[in-house]
């Protein structure tokens, strides 16, 4: 079973995707991190955002043992992923390696911007995770505080809404709901109770696919 996870910034995805592969014992793949690595490798050698060669080449060289990198998980890193990430040849790129790390047995649960609408347009469920952006906002600043970073909530919600306004508006793998997405806004819900609605979600697919 592939269970495909898209949202906007800070929504759950992460952490959703984290407690459904353990639920279900898949694996689980975190997509931003994959832009997030291209990103911080471009910032690292001090280069334009917008070079393509070298965005496509830094891509292509990719090491999966170094996603789960904490320097990736910065506001810095997380912005700079959405203007590459707008790259069609970049996207391109990074196709093949999420939809074989889909398609490896037992089942995969992976979360991002397109999975549902691009990368797994055949997923077994989707689920489109919203959140309203002040408590996405709150919610990340808590986080990156409890990092030990400076993080300011006000500043944290404008990066929040210019990368989602970039994410929904670029003309490639727009952020945007499948149209056979299950919404879970898990605005006024704790991660227990997100995992639960998630939960209940596949298993009505799941139940309804029996009944056919
Ligand atoms: N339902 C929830 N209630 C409260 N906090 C949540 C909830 N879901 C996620 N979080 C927290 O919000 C922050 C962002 O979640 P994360 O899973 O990283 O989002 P995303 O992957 O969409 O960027 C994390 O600190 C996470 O612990
Ligand atoms: N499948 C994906 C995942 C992320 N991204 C891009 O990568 C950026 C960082 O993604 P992320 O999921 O790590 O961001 P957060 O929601 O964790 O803040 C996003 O703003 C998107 O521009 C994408 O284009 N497609």
């Amino acid at each position: 079973m592939i269970i495909a996870i898209d949202g906007p910034a800070a929504s759950g995805k992460g952490t959703l995707g984290k407690r459904l592969a353990h639920h279900y014992g898949y694996r689980h793949l975190d997509t931003g991190v994959i832009y997030r690595a291209v990103a911080k490798a471009l910032l690292d050698l001090g280069a334009d955002l917008t070079d393509e060669a070298l965005a496509v080449a830094v891509a292509s060289e990719l090491d999966p043992e170094k996603f789960g990198n904490p320097a990736l998980k910065t506001q810095e890193v997380g912005d700079a992923a959405s203007v590459v990430s707008a790259i069609p040849r970049v996207r391109e790129v990074l196709l093949n390696f999420q939809r074989r790390f889909a398609e490896d047995p037992p089942g995969a649960v992976l979360d991002g911007r397109d999975i549902g609408t691009v990368i797994c347009p055949h997923a077994d469920v989707k689920i489109f995770v919203v959140a309203d952006a002040r408590v996405r906002a709150r919610r990340r600043t808590l986080e990156a505080l409890g990092r030990g970073e400076v993080a300011d909530e006000a500043a944290v919600l404008a990066d929040i809404i210019r990368r989602d306004e970039r994410d929904q508006n670029r003309p490639i793998a727009p952020l945007k709901p499948a149209t056979d997405a299950y919404l879970l806004d898990n605005s006024n819900l704790d991660i227990e109770g997100g995992v639960r609605a998630a939960i209940d979600i596949v298993e009505a697919v799941r139940a309804g696919r029996q009944r056919v």
